[in-house]
């Protein structure tokens, strides 16, 4: 019997994520440009549920296309590759940002300045996040981060005097995230800071900032995935710049499967 094609096989259904990220909407934007994906979508479920399915195809050796993100702890333990994107529905590279409430470097200079030199690399967020995927908790995955890179951490910190009082962080639901707001709580709490965390989707964090009932974020994923919240409130709030450079969004698949650009599926 002839070989069903990759769309037959998965149902022309795409593995997603939370309805609201920011990699849904710009696969909402590939499924719309890419003429060759008519009748596919994008389920939505949860980032564990995705990882979760993934490994199980990975399992059995099957097909799975999942709307996927560096950096991220699945490339460490799966051997995957990106779709090509040749209309750049996902953008090229990302990089992160940290972003803080007008004022607050005036409030708290020293807990600003910590954060405006916090910058660090896909291989240091994905080591915590593989922490936090077997089941250590934030706090202690970030002391473990810190413990064994306090040459990066004394770069943040150096000549930064000591401070005092309560530092808002806001952050989104994703193990990246989760990996950087606790690992900056961490470095914040070591230099006499206390830190006050919150989870929030990616608007109401975007709006906390704004509001300035945050202080600050490190999860803004620019300039695509992002963006739309970000060009909404950018004249509320101050971005410090990059914490992570070398992030990337698009499809994903194990390497197993015999495609390699998002146009090599068919309707
Ligand atoms: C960390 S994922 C790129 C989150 C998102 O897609 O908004």
């Amino acid at each position: 019997d002839s070989k069903e094609s990759v769309g037959e096989q998965l149902d022309y259904t795409l593995t997603g994520i939370e309805s609201g990220a920011g990699i849904m909407v710009a696969t909402d934007k590939a499924l719309e440009e890419y003429d060759n994906l008519e009748g596919w979508e994008v389920s939505s479920s949860s980032s564990a549920v995705m990882t979760e399915q993934l490994g199980n195809a990975i399992e059995n050796k099957e097909p799975i296309i999942v709307t996927g993100w560096t950096p991220h702890w699945k490339f460490a333990e799966y051997d995957l590759k990106y779709l090509e994107d040749p209309k750049e529905a996902y953008g090229s590279t990302e990089h992160i940002n940290t972003i803080v409430r007008k004022g607050f470097e005036e409030d708290m200079p020293k807990a600003a300045k910590i954060l405006d030199n916090f910058k660090w690399t896909p291989d240091d967020m994905q080591s915590v996040m593989l922490e936090l995927q077997e089941g250590t908790d934030p706090v202690k995955a970030a002391k473990n981060w810190i413990e064994n890179n306090g040459d990066k951490v004394d770069e943040w910190t150096k000549g930064i005097e000591d401070g005092s009082g309560t530092v808002k962080l806001a952050y989104v639901p994703w193990q990246s995230e989760i990996s950087s707001t606790h690992v900056i709580s961490e470095v914040l709490k070591q230099k006499g800071f206390e830190t006050d965390l919150t989870q929030a989707g990616i608007g109401p964090m975007f709006q906390a900032i704004a509001d300035g009932d945050s202080d600050a974020m490190t999860s803004a994923w620019l300039p695509r995935t992002h963006g739309d919240h970000y060009e909404k409130f950018k004249d509320e709030f101050v971005d410090l710049g990059e914490n992570l450079d070398g992030a990337k969004i698009g499809l994903v698949v194990p390497k197993y499967m015999d495609i390699d650009s998002i146009e090599d599926l068919q309707p």
